[in-house]
């Protein structure tokens, strides 16, 4: 961590492969003890308390997530998956990532299942997740992912689909195979479309300067307000 972060460090919150049995294509083929932590967490960061003031000013929360490779089965590590609830505006929070190390797929899927996106991103990378988007972090590659995120502090996450439906409309397998989860054509009772593979600098919906590191796009500036305010968010998003 000291490569990415230089300020206070707290203890992460980590994700056991228990956490995540409910959400894999194949919990049965996951030969690994159940407590063997599969990521970390690391919430709500300040380099100092100038920004931590900032960024609760604007109630925003940095976090920097690390992923390290592992196989559960077939399928590839990923974040458990959740959707954001709507703020008071009735507009759903948004909320941004950038890829400090490692390569990822971001699997995007929308409330009502119309539209699935898989970005894919390298270090350096941001990448946005519009509001009514669900989303995975998948770690594709045999590198440690590590990934920072900018969200509004002012929700929790929802978990319960995919929790119900075992992770996402689509698992990311080995050598790259994307697989259908018919679970969710179940639920919603008609057929799933298909997703589309975009490359993070294809993926339009970005409203900085994405050369920036976007813990200093969210302490030096609003550009990044719209994550708790989304009704301010650019009519492109
Ligand atoms: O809560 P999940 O689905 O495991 O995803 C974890 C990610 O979500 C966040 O809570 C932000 O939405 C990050 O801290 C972390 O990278």
């Amino acid at each position: 961590m000291d490569r990415y972060w230089k300020g206070p460090l707290p203890e992460p919150s980590v994700r056991t492969v228990r956490d995540m049995a409910c959400v894999l294509a194949d919990p049965d083929a996951v030969a690994i003890d159940p407590d063997t932590p599969l990521y970390y967490m690391y919430r709500d960061l300040a380099m100092n308390e100038e920004d931590r003031e900032i960024l609760s000013r604007q109630n925003l929360r940095y976090d920097i997530t690390v992923i390290p490779p592992a196989m559960l089965g077939r399928e590839y590590v990923k974040t458990k998956g959740h959707y954001h609830p709507d703020s008071l505006s009735g507009i759903g929070y948004p909320e941004l990532y950038q890829v400090l190390a490692g390569r990822a797929y971001f699997l995007l899927q929308k409330k009502d299942l119309t539209d699935i996106i898989a970005v894919s991103a390298d270090t350096g990378d941001c990448v946005f997740i519009p509001s009514d988007y669900g989303h995975i972090t998948i770690n594709c590659s045999d590198m440690t992912l590590v990934m920072a995120n900018v969200v509004s502090n002012l929700f929790s996450s929802e978990y319960e689909l995919y929790e119900q439906l075992c992770g996402g409309s689509y698992y990311c397998l080995k050598g790259n195979l994307w697989s259908l989860n018919k679970k969710w054509e179940e639920y919603f009772k008609k057929s799933i479309p298909s997703y589309s593979i975009v490359n993070a600098n294809e993926y339009k919906k970005l409203f900085f300067d994405n050369s920036s590191f976007i813990y200093n796009l969210a302490t030096e500036g609003e550009c990044l307000l719209c994550l708790s305010e989304p009704e301010r968010l650019p009519s492109q998003c």
